[in-house]
């Protein structure tokens, strides 16, 4: 079976597929490839011939209307759709190509544009280029802010109202209108319009209104006296920070120096409501009546909280403003509440006492929201903003009930590669990450709401902080509502059509719990037990958290409703083993039964012989009157000697009952420790072994592993030519050294001929100055000549001159630094002497000294 991705990004069955992608079904590759219908059809049961695009809203029967028929699709997930206006810049730029049209009021046509991406796989045969949608309503260009309110919003305030826990969210690509949406330009989007509309139906029913109570703070979150005057003191410079925010008048628009179109914060926002909206306010609204069907003797008090979530970590917007605070904002952390519920630890909570003070509020924690410059949006938000209302319905002695409508404005999904800002990449990749998760999370719903008889998916909320925050909402703590809103401008096409295939698997979304059924075979027996189980684990697991009920006696099964799908796997582990050892037990308890019964029995006979043998003992004997004292000792000896009988007969029983006793107690001991927590005890601590076991073993397969790894090294480098070198270099260092001491050698035998040499001159002289009568020519001239040729000390000076020119290399290979001469000639020498295995040798750090013999210097200082 081919798998095909949702556009949530996770992989489901080509059969789930089917229903929303009708046409995408047909298989792919082959000639004989058949070919693919025009449209492409996003939600089951629409008819998926081509009609005529009617450029109006055009109205349906109201037999098919979702929520109005009563086939239960009353359940499903309430999905609106906002297109908004182009502007007249995008119209010049040639945007407007009719790729997004309305069929009917809950039927979008898409047809993609030329130049689009979907447009070229369209070509190629991969996919179509026309696509239909439908939601729960759609709203065209023309719509205004305050209709759009009572299409939406309005029912979900009345919801609150009624103890009810509502969230609405806007989906859409950047640019598209999310934020107008929900604050509007000039502050007159759902937030502002539910705040007012909130308060009027709640006038004279405000609890306390200037008195804050901690016990009040204590219901929302856990604060003590002290941080409840902390909040309070928040509270006050939040709004009178609101108040020096300077501003200037353009028309009936209060437009703020920081950016943020606004309100004046000393007028009232339904009058500024009213004066904005070109449509008159529904009286029901905004007017000054009471809210319709209050309960009679409640109270009721208003709290808020604004936070954002910005680069997945969540910020207090309402903590203080940026300008007092230039440190670095502390994040906020995610945690669970006794019911699993996942809530933001200290948040700031704040009381208010109207609409005015509420939207104050707001605006203050709009100038800390992350707001960027793009591309596509001079004014982007770059984190998903979400704003909370609390209502706390005080009842005169009773318990405090709170329920919430909490507003989210996601950021827009984008382009990374369109981001050339390293920072706005991060943040788009961010961004898109976590609406990615929420898709998967949407998938993962519809696919565990759809198919009960296949394996439930998980549920992925904690893989982003997003869904952490809205899980509760999902999944049975309240309903939600989404509102997607489009851009028509043909040149975001493509993304515009995956927003909406991603609103498409929403649309298919009820609003329930989460279940789960879990097949308990051989249940019959154990159906007792597992009532009275949950009878005493009722307190441990409050039943709107975790509750399970028998369905069908014929087919026992157990049905687990949980908000949170990670409670639900760990609860149905829990079920499991907690009915195998009561399978145990029970099993136990029966073949225990009669062996009890025959005990209890023996117990019992054993009382009644010991309590008949007390009655005879207490029975007085009568004293006999006047008997003689032998008879009287007798009676005494036989009374004595039976009372000795009858104290050892009750000390055996005594003893008897004492041993059955303890036997007793420790059967019921057995019976008591369920026998598969020693079971599963023993199981652990044997698999507790096992695996130290082998860890030993795989610590000494490492050790192993290292030594063979060391060998293979040293084996690996005696095999490189490193190693050949190496040798070559140590038989080198050898020669060299024999090479050294040869020459050491010839120095010595030189200095023998030099001393011999000299001796023998001298000899000369002596013989000279014995023998001057000698004839001066001819034979003089031989002598000198001789001797000079013998290089004697009387004709030294002129050595060097009559030296004969070939044996001057000798001695200076010898002496190589006598003289300059010598140098240049010794150098030159040794330059002529280069070879490459030479410069190895003297590029070796390694090599031991060239001789290890006396250096020729201190020879060449002598000579
Ligand atoms: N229904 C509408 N009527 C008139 N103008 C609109 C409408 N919707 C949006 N706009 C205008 O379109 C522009 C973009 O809107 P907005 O900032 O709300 O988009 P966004 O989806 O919140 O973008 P981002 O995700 O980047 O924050 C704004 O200038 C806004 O005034």
């Amino acid at each position: 079976m081919a798998l095909c991705l949702s556009p949530g990004g996770c992989p489901y069955d080509e059969d789930e597929e089917i229903a929303v992608f009708e046409s995408t079904a047909a298989e792919h590759g082959g000639p004989s490839r058949p070919r693919l219908p025009e449209i492409s059809v996003i939600s089951p049961g629409l008819d998926t011939r081509p009609s005529i695009i009617e450029p109006k809203l055009a109205a349906k029967p109201a037999a098919v209307r979702q929520g109005s028929s009563g086939d239960g699709s009353s359940e499903k997930v309430q999905v609106f759709l906002r297109i908004r206006p182009l502007t007249d810049t995008e119209r010049g730029r040639g945007e407007e190509q009719g790729c997004v049209a309305v069929q009917d009021e809950e039927t979008l046509m898409l047809k993609a544009p030329k130049e689009s991406q979907n447009m070229r796989t369209a070509e190629r045969g991969v996919t179509q280029s026309i696509h239909k949608f439908s939601f729960s309503k759609i709203f065209g260009p023309e719509t205004t802010q305050q209709h759009f309110y009572e299409c939406t919003m309005k029912k979900m305030v009345k919801d609150v109202l009624q103890g009810e826990n509502r969230l609405l969210y806007t989906y859409g690509v950047t640019n598209s209108g999310k934020t107008y949406t929900i604050q509007g330009k000039i502050f007159s989007g759902l937030l502002p319009r539910a705040l007012v509309s909130l308060f009027r139906k709640l006038q004279g029913r405000l609890y306390g209104a200037m008195d804050l109570k901690p016990v009040m703070y204590q219901d929302v979150r856990q604060l003590d006296a002290g941080e409840v005057r902390v909040e309070e003191i928040r509270r006050n410079s939040l709004l009178k920070e609101d108040e020096n925010q300077s501003s200037r008048r353009v028309g009936t628009t209060t437009i703020w120096d920081s950016g943020i179109g606004g309100l004046s914060c000393t007028s009232n926002i339904a009058t500024q409501l009213e004066e904005t909206d070109s449509v008159c306010l529904e009286p029901d609204s905004l007017s000054h009546s009471v809210g319709d069907n209050l309960e009679e003797g409640v109270q009721f008090s208003i709290w808020v909280s604004f936070y954002e979530i910005y680069n997945e970590f969540l910020y207090d917007l309402l903590d203080a403003s940026p300008a007092l605070q230039p440190r670095k904002r502390a994040t906020l952390r995610l945690s669970d509440d006794r019911q699993g519920n996942p809530y933001v630890k200290d948040l700031t909570w704040i009381q208010v006492r109207s609409a005015e003070e509420a939207w104050k509020i707001l605006r203050a924690g709009r100038r800390n929201q992350s707001f960027a410059s793009t591309q596509l949006n001079q004014n982007s938000s770059r984190s998903h903003s979400i704003f909370s209302i609390r209502v706390l319905h005080v009842r005169p002695e009773a318990a405090m009930h709170i329920s919430e409508l909490t507003v989210c404005d996601l950021a827009g999904s984008e382009r990374c590669k369109e981001q050339h800002n390293g920072e706005r990449m991060k943040e788009a990749n961010n961004i898109n990450t976590s609406l990615l998760t929420l898709g998967r999370c949407i998938a993962a719903l519809r696919h565990n709401q759809n198919n009960k008889s296949r394996p439930p998916q998980v549920v992925p909320f904690r893989d982003s902080k997003l869904t952490r925050v809205l899980q509760g909402f999902f999944c049975g703590r309240g309903t939600s509502c989404m509102v997607v809103n489009i851009n028509p401008c043909a040149s975001i096409y493509d993304e515009t059509l995956q927003a909406l295939k991603f609103s498409a698997i929403a649309t298919q979304v009820r609003d329930n719990a989460v279940v789960l059924y879990i097949e308990i075979c051989d249940l019959k027996i154990h159906r007792s037990i597992l009532a009275c189980r949950y009878k005493t684990n009722n307190k441990q697991c409050p039943s709107h958290h975790f509750s399970w009920s028998m369905v069908h006696p014929q087919r026992p099964e157990c049905l687990i409703r949980s908000p949170n799908s990670v409670h639900v796997h760990t609860v149905v582990i829990f079920v499991m083993l907690l009915l195998q050892c009561l399978k145990i037990v029970e099993c136990s308890r029966c073949e225990l039964n009669p062996f009890f019964q025959e005990r209890d029995q023996e117990i019992e006979a054993l009382s009644a012989a010991l309590d008949t043998r007390r009655e005879t003992d207490s029975v007085p004997v009568p004293v006999p009157q006047g008997d003689s004292e032998g008879p009287r000792r007798s009676r005494r000896i036989t009374s004595n000697s039976e009372a000795n009988r009858l104290r050892s007969e009750l000390d055996q029983c005594r003893a008897e009952l004492l041993t059955k006793t303890h036997e007793l107690i420790k059967l019921k001991m057995q019976l008591e420790v369920p026998g598969s927590t020693g079971t599963l005890t023993t199981a652990a601590d044997r698999k507790l072994e096992e695996g130290q076991r082998n860890l030993r073993q795989l610590r000494m397969d490492l050790q192993r592993l290292g030594a063979g790894l060391q060998s293979g090294e040293r084996a690996c480098c005696r095999n490189t030519g490193g190693e050949r070198l190496r040798q070559a270099l140590t038989a080198a260092d050898e020669t060299l050294a024999k090479q050294d001491q040869t020459l050491l050698e010839l120095q010595n035998g030189l200095m023998l001929v030099k001393a011999d040499l000299r001796r023998k001159a001298e000899t000369l002289a002596q013989t000279q100055a014995l023998c001057p009568q000698l004839p001066p020519s001819g034979s003089d001239t031989s002598t000198t000549a001789s001797c000079k040729r013998r290089g004697c000390g009387a004709a030294a000076p002129s050595d060097t001159e009559n030296r004969p020119p070939q044996k001057r290399p000798f001695y200076q290979s010898l002496f190589p630094s006598c003289t300059p001469t010598r140098k240049y000639n010794t150098r030159a020498v040794e330059d002529a002497n280069i070879t490459p295995y030479s410069r190895i040798l003297r590029s070796r750090q390694q090599s031991p000294p060239r001789s290890p013999a006396p250096t020729p210097r201190s020879l060449r200082g002598k000579y």
